[in-house]
Parts: C-alpha cells; structure tokens; sequence
C-alpha cells in the first residue's frame, strides 16, 4: 500500500513538469499495482479462462465452415463426421460458457476484493485526518470519496480490465482466423479499420466531456443531499423545505440532462457502430459473393467471413465504451490517492511517548499559547492556564471568545501555533495520540451516539469492556434506571446519532462512557445546556459524581453549573480576563458579575411567569 501511495505521488510530481496535465492513465495503474500484486494468481487464472472460452467461442463458426466445405458441399452424405462435428461444437459452447463464467467470476473476486480494500484503507486514513481537513472539507465530497469513487475503480476491474483482455484477445484471434481462412478478403474488410478508429475518436472527446459533466452534477447533488440531511432541524425550523425543494429541482435537472446527454451520445456512437457493421457485411457479401460465384472462394469460408465480421464489431464497440470508464476510474483514483497522501496535520512524533494513564495525576499547564485557524484570525492569544491535579475550572465566557477552541487544543484537534499544553509535565505533542486521548475525555453539548445498541454506544465498540462494568457505569451516574425503562435496556438498538433518545438521555450516556474510560482529565463543553431542569438536575449530579478526583474543565452558560468550580475563568476575546472563585468574582463586580446578574434576572422572570 505505501509502495502504491508512493508511485502515485511520484506521478504527480513527475506531472508538475508538465505544462499541460494529461490524464494520469499510467499513474492509475502504477496506483493500483500494488493491490493486483496480491492477487496476481486469480489474475493468471483469468487471463487463462479468457483464453480458453475466446478459443472456445470462435473456433465454433470455424467448425460450421469444415461442415459445409467438408461435408454439405462435397456430397458425401457422410452423418458421422457430421455428427461429431455437431458433438465439438456443442462442446466448444459448453466451455465457452464454463470459462466465461470462471472468467467472469475471477475478475469479479479479485476486483471486489481490491476495491473492499482500497474503502476500508480509505475510511480509516479519513478517521486519522486532522479536525482543520474537515473544516475545509465538506462531508458531503467525502462520502462521495467513498461510495462513487471506489465504485467507479470496482467499474474499472469490472469493465475496463475485463474488456482490454476479453475484447483485446478476441480482436487479435478474430484476425488470425481471417488471414487463415483468407488474407486478401482480410485485408479488404481492414481498410474499414481507420473508419471505425475516425468515429470512434470523435465520438471520445465528446463523450469524455458529456460523462465528465454527468459525473459533477452527481457529486453536486449528493454533497447538497448530505448536507441538507445533516441539518434537516434547521431547515425544518427555519421552513426551508421550499427553499432547498428548489435547489434541488435545479440541481436535479441539471443531472437529468446531463444524464440525457450522456445517453444521447451513446446511443448515437452504438447506432453509428452497428449501421457500420451492416455496411461491412454488405461489403464482405458482395466481395465474397463474387468470389464464391467465380469459385475462387468456398461457401463455408464465406459464412464463416461474415461471422467473424459480425463479431469483430462487438469487442471494437465495447473496448471504446470503456473510455468512459476508464476517465473516470483514473479521476476517481487520482482523487482517493491525492486524499491517501494528506498528512494529517497533527500527527504522532516518530518516537512519541507512551503515557499510561493511570499514572497522570491531572495536572494542566497552557504556557502562553496562541492559535489560529488556517486561514483563521487568531482567536486564542499568548494565554496561560495552570490547573492543578483534581482540580474543578469552570469557563465562562463571551461568544465567540475561545473557548471551544481551547479545548479543541488540548484534545489536539490542532496544534498550538506557539507556546505549549502540557500535562503532568509533559508536552501534549510528545505523548501518542492513542494515549493523550485515554488521558483527555471530552462530553460535548450535543453527544454523538452512533446506531448500535445503548450497551455498544458506551463501551464504543470495545468487547473488551464487560457488560457487567457498562452496567456498574450507568448505575454510578444514575442512568440505569432511564436504561432499564427502554424497550430492550441496555440491548435496545439507538438510530443514528441517538436520534430515538432526548437530549439529556443522551448525555447521560455520554457521561457513562467518561466512567467506562476512566480519563484522567475531563472536559465538558457546555454538557448541561439545552436540558429541563429535572434533566438538567440528573445531568448536574451525573457529572459531580462524574467529576470527583479528576481534573475537571467545564465550558458553561448556565453559571449554575460551575458556581461551585474550584476557579472560574472568564474569558474574552482569546485571553482570560477574570479569574477566581463564585465569590471572588461576584465581588470583583466584572463580566462575570453582570452575567450572574443577568442569569439571576432571567431565573427570576422564570419563577414569576
Ligand atoms: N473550525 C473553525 N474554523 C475557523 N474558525 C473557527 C472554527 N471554529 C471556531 N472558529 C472561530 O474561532 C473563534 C472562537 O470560537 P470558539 O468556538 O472557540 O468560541 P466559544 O468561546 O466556544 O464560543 P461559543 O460560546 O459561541 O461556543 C470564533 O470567532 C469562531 O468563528
């Protein structure tokens, strides 16, 4: 696999050279080297089923010829011959069949098999990009990475590879067996080759872009369906549905014609192919007529001269409707391997530390650190943090001020541009991602539940965690007996993103995960919002159950989340601007002063209404 990354990005280097990018056919198939090494016997065995079944297949018309020469014309009544005659050939359609069917069957194994393979490889490089990949990314794009790319190089295989061998061979045995029976009509019917090789090439341009065209309007659409999915509540709240119903009749009409365009000209190319082919019968007809009549030619050779006609057209038509695969497993290709190639950005050292978890106190320093999102202002400034081991630092803050992105930093999303984070000492860049993410637990204010079951969603797939430490977890945080009301407790299967469950049911399966994995240091980020009050209630003592002996960082606006924090921060702008405890800040008579204030107001308008 990094042999095959490697000479594909020694193509494109290779290719910088060049003015004008041609399509990168050879890079392609250095790129898919690699993977048709591992299946180089299936391959041979392929090639050997095509051989045999093409063999099979055209030596059939062959055998009518020595029946009709052999046998028919010269009168000899002789049933026997023409019994075995009768006996091969029904062989030779048997074999046919079998070896086109191993034929088929090996190329589908080995294909399948690549193109399995190459998603998996690509799904998991994906989950390994960095946070600032996604943001420039839409997700939309990469499904289509995933789904239609892959597929298009399974098309490749499936079509293209089977056609240069099936077609290729039966082309090169169809002109052996012409020259054998009669190379002066053979050469004849050769001058319709730059004909066919004239329509062909015109035909190609124009198909290539009509495709092309096709192609993006379908990624458009999918992109636009995937994003309108992932925020249907928006759209639904905002009465959007008009509006995107719109956007995509538009864009679904823009696809429908190209796909018509596309039909168009395939047709048209298949019908010019055919009229072509009656022409070259008519032609071979009436050459070979005179020949037969002025018995310079026998009839058999005749018959089977203009059945090798008829099948010579076949492969030429289906090996040129394969350019159309072939541009866009080579596009498909180029963009899965340009995606294989991107570092991610925030990556492990060559030697980086391995840090068992256990032995982490807790301890958190932020030493002067500044970010900015690519292509971004800075948004955090030379900010210094010191949190001691154990100890409980709400945040607080305007929008906008950083303080997601503070914690994104210490999760290692991204890398601080200057300065650094450490924990207990050491520098979060040195420690194995793999153990930084043991050690760092993160309950965001929208928990992701994946489709599964309630039991697989806290242990997050890991078979390893009994079912037994998933249940003491639940109990811990108070979430058993929510679980036990549903349908089949812990076994009862969420949708997507826990969408059958309510907000706070959601967090408190979060908050059994952070106990299931025990890390050192907890962060959450704004983990109470949006929830009753009974829930929030739930979720309140959950997380100070949740909390006890870990360092614990909480992002908030309900300052009734983080009055009792050990230190409260306030943070605006990128820099912290007040920081001490509920008290001291109250007597500071600051932001954080007015937002509690505020907050009081807003309880009390509550309790009056
Ligand atoms: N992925 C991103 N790419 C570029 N800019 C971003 C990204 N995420 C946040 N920002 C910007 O960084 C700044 C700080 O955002 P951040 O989410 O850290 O603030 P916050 O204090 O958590 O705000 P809120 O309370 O509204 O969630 C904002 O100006 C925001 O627009």
């Amino acid at each position: 696999m990094a042999q095959a990354i490697n000479n594909w990005q020694m193509d494109q280097k290779a290719d910088l050279s060049e003015p004008k990018a041609k399509p990168k056919y050879i890079s392609t198939f250095r790129a898919l080297s690699g993977y048709i090494k591992e299946h180089r016997l299936t391959f041979i065995l392929f090639i050997a089923c095509t051989l045999v079944a093409i063999a099979a297949e055209l030596l059939q018309p062959y055998l009518v010829k020595i029946a009709i020469d052999d046998n028919l014309m010269t009168g000899k009544n002789d049933y026997r011959s023409l019994l075995v005659i009768c006996l091969i050939y029904l062989g030779l359609s048997v074999s046919a069949f079998v070896f086109a069917y191993l034929q088929n069957n090996l190329l589908q194994k080995a294909g399948q098999s690549i193109v399995a393979s190459i998603r998996k490889r690509l799904f998991a490089h994906i989950t390994k990009l960095s946070m600032s990949y996604f943001d420039r990314v839409p997700s939309g794009s990469l499904i289509t990475h995933v789904s239609s790319d892959t597929e298009a190089i399974n098309q490749f295989f499936n079509q293209v590879v089977l056609s240069i061998f099936r077609d290729g061979l039966t082309l090169t045995f169809i002109l052996v067996l012409m020259f054998q029976l009669d190379a002066q009509l053979t050469l004849y019917c050769l001058i319709l080759l730059p004909i066919i090789a004239g329509i062909a090439i015109a035909f190609r341009s124009y198909m290539r872009t009509t495709y092309q065209m096709a192609r993006t309007r379908l990624s458009r659409l999918v992109a636009f369906v995937a994003e309108n999915l992932s925020g249907m509540n928006i759209i639904q709240i905002f009465h959007q549905q008009e509006e995107q119903k719109k956007q995509f009749r538009e864009k679904n009409d823009s696809y429908f014609q190209a796909n018509i365009r596309e039909i168009r000209t395939n047709v048209l190319f298949n019908r010019s192919f055919e009229v072509l082919n009656n022409l070259a019968i008519a032609f071979v007809t009436w050459l070979g007529g005179q020949a037969v009549l002025g018995k310079t030619l026998e009839f058999g050779v005749l018959y089977a001269f203009i059945t090798y006609i008829r099948l010579f057209f076949q492969p030429i038509n289906t090996i040129t409707q394969q350019w159309n695969t072939l541009q866009s497993a080579t596009v498909a290709i180029n963009r899965i391997w340009s995606i294989l190639a991107i570092e991610p950005e925030v990556r492990d050292k060559p030697l980086a530390l391995t840090v068992d978890k256990d032995r982490i106190a807790g301890r958190l320093d932020f030493n002067g650190i500044t970010f900015a999102y690519p292509e971004g202002t800075t948004v955090i400034r030379e900010l210094d943090l010191h949190v001691r081991p154990g100890e409980m630092v709400g945040i607080v803050g305007t929008t906008g001020a950083g303080k997601s992105s503070l914690i994104s930093l210490l999760c290692r999303f991204y890398d601080v541009k200057e300065g650094s984070i450490l924990i207990d000492g050491y520098d979060i860049r040195d420690i194995a991602q793999h153990d930084l993410h043991r050690i760092v637990g993160l309950v965001q204010q929208e928990p992701y539940l994946y489709s599964g079951t309630v039991l697989d969603n806290v242990r997050m797939f890991d078979a390893g965690i009994s079912r037994e430490a998933v249940i003491r977890a639940c109990e811990f945080i108070g979430a058993d007996t929510i679980i036990e009301r549903m349908k089949d407790g812990y076994d009862t299967r969420l949708s997507e993103r826990g969408s059958g469950l309510s907000a706070g049911e959601r967090q408190l399966i979060s908050f059994a995960r952070i106990i299931v994995f025990a890390p050192r240091i907890l962060i959450l980020d704004e983990a109470t919002a949006n929830l009753d009050s009974h829930t929030e209630q739930l979720v309140q003592s959950a997380l100070e159950r949740v909390s006890v002996g870990r360092t614990t960082l909480v992002i908030a606006h309900r300052l009734s989340t983080i009055m009792g924090a050990d230190r409260i921060l306030v943070m605006s702008k990128g820099r912290i601007v007040e920081e001490g405890t509920h008290e001291e800040l109250l007597r500071l008579g600051g932001y954080y002063d007015e937002l509690y204030k505020h907050s009081q107001g807003q309880q009390a308008t509550i309790e009056a209404g």
